[in-house]
């Protein structure tokens, strides 16, 4: 079952998560003399984001990457890739190295492969995963209902391409063999429909139903949960 940290106000929830990661960061690099972190898009990561950035550590050292990423443009509104380049790539995280999850081919399922090879030079398995979840109970891209989502399930690659029944754009996500290998697995929880969500996916049933399942009905790496109203 998952490790449970609440709050009430979303900004404390933050500042806590990015010191968790941070302290994890540190450690990594003292041990390894590398860290890898992948991160998801939308809205709940950014005043993580925004926190870790403020953060002093030797970002050189750290490769960053996205746990999921919708097929658009580098520069457009909905990319997760300029989440992190205006949120925590500045100032001297800058001087991580990113690998993206999106290049020029015209599709995702066209531009996978690549992808896949680019991920092979992160330092696997990656030491922190952090992960949103949608009210549809997807995370990552593992979405409810798409025709990848039992490849999503159990293929052994690292990434796949998806097109989301009800969602727009087609993505590039993490499986769940890449997401439940990693060393940390981290979730964001906020608002009551997404707690609503969160407790039906812990009270158990198909993974198909409520992708998020697989990081909360496991044991090998207990996902840790910050929750705020
Ligand atoms: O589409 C996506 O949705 C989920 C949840 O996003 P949020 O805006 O509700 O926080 C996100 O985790 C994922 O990375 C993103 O691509």
């Amino acid at each position: 079952m998952p490790i449970e940290h609440h709050f009430t106000e979303g900004s404390d929830a933050a500042d806590h998560l990015a010191t968790r990661i941070a302290t994890l960061l540190g450690e990594a690099i003292a041990t390894r003399s590398t860290a890898s972190l992948a991160l998801s898009g939308g809205r709940s990561p950014k005043p993580v984001l925004e926190a870790l950035a403020r953060t002093p550590l030797d970002w050189s050292k750290i490769v960053v990457t996205l746990v999921d990423e919708r097929w658009v443009t580098p520069d457009a509104p909905d990319s997760n890739e300029r989440l992190l380049r205006e949120t925590l790539l500045t100032g001297p995280a800058a001087a991580a190295h990113f690998v993206p999850m999106k290049n020029d081919a015209p599709d995702a399922y066209a531009g996978q492969p690549a992808v896949e090879a680019a991920f092979a030079a992160i330092p696997w398995p990656l030491d922190i995963v952090l992960l949103g979840m949608g009210e549809d109970g997807h995370t990552a891209s593992l979405f409810p209902a798409a025709a990848e989502l039992a490849d999503g399930l159990t293929s052994t690659a690292r990434t796949i391409a998806v097109t989301p029944p009800a969602a727009p754009h087609q993505r590039l996500s993490l499986t769940a063999s890449a997401i439940l290998a990693a060393r940390h697995i981290f979730l964001q929880i906020s608002g009551n429909a997404k707690k609503t969500v969160y407790a039906q996916a812990l009270e158990g049933g198909p993974v198909e139903q409520l992708p998020i399942r697989l990081a909360l009905l496991q044991d090998a790496t207990p996902a840790e949960v910050w929750i705020s109203e």
